[in-house]
């Protein structure tokens, strides 16, 4: 059992044990993950760092049951998702965990409102209405709910994104470079709400990034080398994380 298992009044919303994942088979295999054991944190906000091909955007396909592994375990919110049957996965993407991806991926025929209801629709669920009308209101979305994402700019379609994948308070959010195709404004403002959804709405936020700037939002900071676990820093600031990074030979 982890450390951070073991803490009193800790909660593990994510758990890697020992996760292995080859890409190829015989002498051109790639171990993109090399047995990695490491726990999230239930009401944090962790970056996954890591240089070029270290295994940062496998690991995080993996703990969301997007790609199969080749061993160890993975647990989401107490439940082992590696050996989950694809319809048992995808009910569990579908209730449980949320994505905000760096291409935004809305449904361009649909408005703001349609977009963030689709998936609780998609599964018969009723949405929350106070829920929904707090992110709405956090996010700044309230007039830009008729609008469709060709008539909202980068930084208003990912903040729906965003709300997108809270609407349904999922026991995680995963985050893949989420201000990749942002400015430096629309950016810090995704980047502020989801550390605020942390931190003021409980929410748990995993996100990776190439940029120590982004990671310096985040409580915690995990560091992969060579599909290795190369280092954790608590309260990571942007110099921290470069220092971590320039060590690591990024
Ligand atoms: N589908 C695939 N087939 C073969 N090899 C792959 C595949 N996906 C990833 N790899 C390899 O696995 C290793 C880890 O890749 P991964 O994309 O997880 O790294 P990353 O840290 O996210 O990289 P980047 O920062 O460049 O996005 C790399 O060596 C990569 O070339």
């Amino acid at each position: 059992m982890s450390a951070v298992v073991s803490d009193v009044g800790t909660r593990t919303a994510v758990e890697a044990t020992g996760l292995v994942k080859v890409y190829g088979k015989g002498d051109t295999a790639v171990h993109a993950l090399a047995g990695v054991t490491v726990a999230f944190e239930a009401g944090r906000f962790t970056a996954i760092m890591g240089p070029s091909g270290s295994g940062k955007s496998t690991l995080m396909h993996c703990l969301a049951g997007l790609d199969d592994v080749d061993g160890g375990q993975v647990r989401v919110g107490g439940t082992e998702i590696t050996g989950l049957g694809d319809k048992d996965l995808t009910k569990l993407r579908r209730d449980r965990v949320g994505f905000v991806f760096q291409s935004f991926n809305l449904l361009p025929t649909l408005t703001a409102e349609q977009n963030i209801l689709l998936g609780l629709e998609l599964a018969g669920r009723k949405p929350d209405r106070e829920w929904f009308d707090t992110i709405v209101e956090v996010l700044g979305l309230r007039d830009r709910l008729k609008h469709k994402p060709t008539e909202l700019s980068g930084g208003q379609q990912q903040r729906v994104a965003c709300a997108r994948a809270l609407v349904a308070r999922p026991d995680v959010v995963f985050a893949d470079e989420p201000t990749g195709n942002l400015d430096s404004r629309s950016g810090a403002e995704v980047l502020d709400f989801l550390r605020m959804s942390v931190r003021k709405l409980g929410q748990t936020v995993i996100m990776v990034t190439h940029d120590p700037v982004a990671a310096s939002y985040a409580d915690r900071v995990v560091l992969l080398a060579d599909g290795h676990l190369a280092g954790d820093i608590t309260a990571p600031t942007a110099d921290s994380v470069l220092a971590a990074l320039k060590n690591l030979g990024a």
